[in-house]
C-alpha cells in the first residue's frame, strides 16, 4: 500500500443520515441547463451534431461572441414550481443541477465573477427559485459544478509554465470561494456533483481537490461528494493509488450501466449513473432526430437495473432557453411516473437483493425486508421464471405486487432452484411479483448432487 497525503479518507459505505437517504432516494433528476439552451445545437442555421452543451467549441465561436448569450438570457417560460411538480410525479427524490458548466455561466448572483445570472434580463436568482419549489415538493436538492471553466481566463488545461501555476493557482482559489458561496447560501443543498475535472492541470493538484470536500463537508456537515472531484498525490482518480473510492460515491457510469454479471463487484460500493434521453446530449438541442431517442420503458429498464446492483439513477433533462420542457421529456415523465406511482416500493429504499442475475429482469430488496422483488422485462415464452436462492434462502409464498390475493405457484425444482409460474398472457409495462422468503431455516436436503 502507498503513503497518500490525498488519497481515499475512508473505505466502506457511509452509514450516516444524510447517505442513507441519498442511497433511498434511488432516482433522480438532472438538469442541465446554461446559454447553451439558447441556440440549442444550432448557429448561423447550421445544425451541429455533438452535445449541445459543447456548441460553442463545434461551432468554434469566441468566448467573446458566446458570452453575450448572457445578455439573451430571459427564460420568459420559465416556471420552477411547473418543473418540481413535473419531477414529483415522475417519482425522483432529488435533482441534480448544473449550477455552471464548462460554459463558466453561473445561475446563481456569484460575487466571484460577473458572467452570472445577475447581469442577465432576467436578473433575478434563479437557481434559488428552483432549490425553493424542489425542496418545496419534498425533492432533495444536488449542485453540479464543472471545474473545467473556458469562460475564465485563469483556467488552465495543463500547466507548462511559472505562470501556468500562478494563473492557475488563482483559478483554483476562485473556484475554492464559488463552492464555498454555494454551500453557504443555499444551506438545503445534500450533495456536490464535480465534472470537468479529467484535465492534467487538476490531476497535479489533488491537494486541492481533497481541500474543497473538506472545505464543502465542514460548511455543510453531511453533503455529498462524489468520486469526479477527487485526484491523489499521483493524479489517479475516482479510485487512489491503493484502488480505494475517493468521496462518497462512484460516478463513473455516465451514459452507461454496470453489467450485471461482470460489475457484480459495484454492489460493495455507492454508485450513480447518470443517463441521457438521447444518445448524447444534456443540454437542449432543437434536433432530436439525430440520435435513437430512449423510450421510458429503456429509460425504466435503466433505473430498475441500477437499483438491482445497489445505484442511483439520475436521468437527464435539458430545458429549453425559454425555460419550458420539451414535450418528449414531459411524456418520459408521465409514463415512468405513472409506473413509479404503483411500483416505487421496489425502488425506494431497495438495494441488490444477493441473488443470481436471471434473464427475465432483476431482483431488488428492501433492506432488512423478507420480502423478495422480482421485476420482469423480458416474460419468458415457458411462463416459468428461474430464481436460483443462495444457500439457506427458501422462497414461500408469490403475487403480483398489484393483486396480492392471486397466489403465483412457487415451485422447488432441485437444491436453491425454483421455478415461479406466470399466467402467460400479454404484457404491456414491466411486471413486479413479490416473494416471501425465509432465511433461516436450512432447506431439507431432499435433493442429490450428480456424481460426473
Ligand atoms: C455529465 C456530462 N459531462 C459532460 C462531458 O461529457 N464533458 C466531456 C467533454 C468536455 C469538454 C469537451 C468535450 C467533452 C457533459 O456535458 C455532461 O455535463
Amino acid at each position: 500500500r502507498l503513503e497518500l497525503k490525498y488519497g481515499a479518507q475512508y473505505t466502506g459505505k457511509r452509514t450516516d443520515a444524510a447517505m442513507n437517504k441519498w442511497r433511498s432516494n434511488r432516482f433522480g433528476q438532472f438538469i442541465h441547463w446554461g446559454l447553451y439552451a439558447i441556440p440549442g445545437g444550432v448557429w448561423n442555421g447550421k445544425t451541429y451534431n455533438y452535445a449541445a452543451e459543447f456548441l460553442k467549441s463545434s461551432a468554434h465561436i469566441s468566448t467573446a461572441t458566446w458570452d453575450s448569450l448572457m445578455y439573451k438570457f430571459n427564460p420568459k417560460k420559465f416556471n420552477a414550481k411547473e418543473w418540481a411538480k413535473m419531477a414529483k410525479k415522475m417519482g425522483v427524490k432529488y435533482m441534480t443541477i448544473t449550477t455552471k458548466h464548462h460554459e463558466g455561466f453561473c445561475l446563481w448572483p456569484s460575487r466571484y465573477t460577473d458572467f452570472n445570472i445577475s447581469n442577465t434580463p432576467y436578473k433575478k436568482d434563479i437557481l434559488k427559485e428552483i432549490v425553493d419549489a424542489y425542496n418545496a415538493e419534498g425533492i432533495d436538492v444536488n449542485f453540479y459544478y464543472s471545474v473545467l471553466d473556458w469562460h475564465n481566463p485563469d483556467w488552465r488545461y495543463d500547466i507548462k509554465s511559472k505562470e501556468d501555476s500562478i494563473a492557475f493557482r488563482r483559478y483554483l482559489d476562485f473556484a475554492e470561494n464559488q463552492l464555498k458561496e454555494l454551500a453557504t447560501n443555499y444551506p438545503t443543498v445534500k450533495a456536490f456533483w464535480f465534472d470537468g475535472t479529467w484535465d492534467a492541470s487538476v490531476k497535479k493538484n489533488g491537494w486541492w481537490t481533497l481541500e474543497v470536500e473538506k472545505m464543502l463537508k465542514s460548511v455543510r456537515p453531511g453533503v455529498i461528494i462524489n468520486s469526479r472531484l477527487r485526484a491523489d498525490d499521483y493524479g489517479s482518480r475516482h479510485k487512489d493509488s491503493n484502488g480505494e473510492l475517493m468521496g462518497d460515491y462512484e460516478s463513473g457510469y455516465e451514459r452507461r450501466l454496470p453489467d450485471p454479471v461482470k460489475d457484480i463487484k459495484v454492489t460493495s460500493w455507492d454508485w450513480e449513473a447518470c443517463m441521457t434521453i438521447p444518445e448524447n446530449q444534456w443540454g437542449y438541442h432543437q434536433d432530436w432526430s439525430i440520435s435513437h431517442v430512449k423510450s421510458p420503458l429503456e429509460l425504466l429498464e435503466m433505473l430498475v437495473h441500477a437499483t438491482s446492483m445497489g445505484g442511483n439513477f439520475l436521468l437527464n433533462f435539458g430545458p429549453k432557453g425559454d425555460g419550458s420542457i420539451r414535450s418528449e421529456e414531459q411524456n418520459i415523465a408521465k409514463t415512468i411516473g405513472d409506473w413509479m406511482a404503483v411500483n416505487g416500493q421496489v425502488i425506494y429504499n431497495c438495494d441488490y437483493a444477493g441473488l443470481k442475475k436471471q434473464d427475465w429482469g432483476y431482483f431488488t430488496r428492501e433492506k432488512g425486508s423478507n420480502q423478495l422483488n422480482m421485476v420482469i422485462f423480458n416474460v419468458p415464452v415457458s411462463g416459468l421464471l428461474h430464481v436460483d436462492v443462495p444457500k439457506g434462502m427458501i422462497l414461500k409464498k408469490a403475487h403480483f405486487l398489484t393483486t396480492p390475493g392471486q397466489q403465483i405457484k412457487v415451485e422447488e425444482i432441485a437444491k436453491n432452484q425454483y421455478l415461479l409460474h406466470m399466467p402467460i398472457k400479454l404484457y404491456t409495462s414491466p411486471q413486479v411479483i413479490v416473494v416471501e422468503c425465509d432465511n433461516g431455516k436450512e432447506n431439507a436436503n431432499k435433493y442429490q448432487d450428480a456424481k460426473t
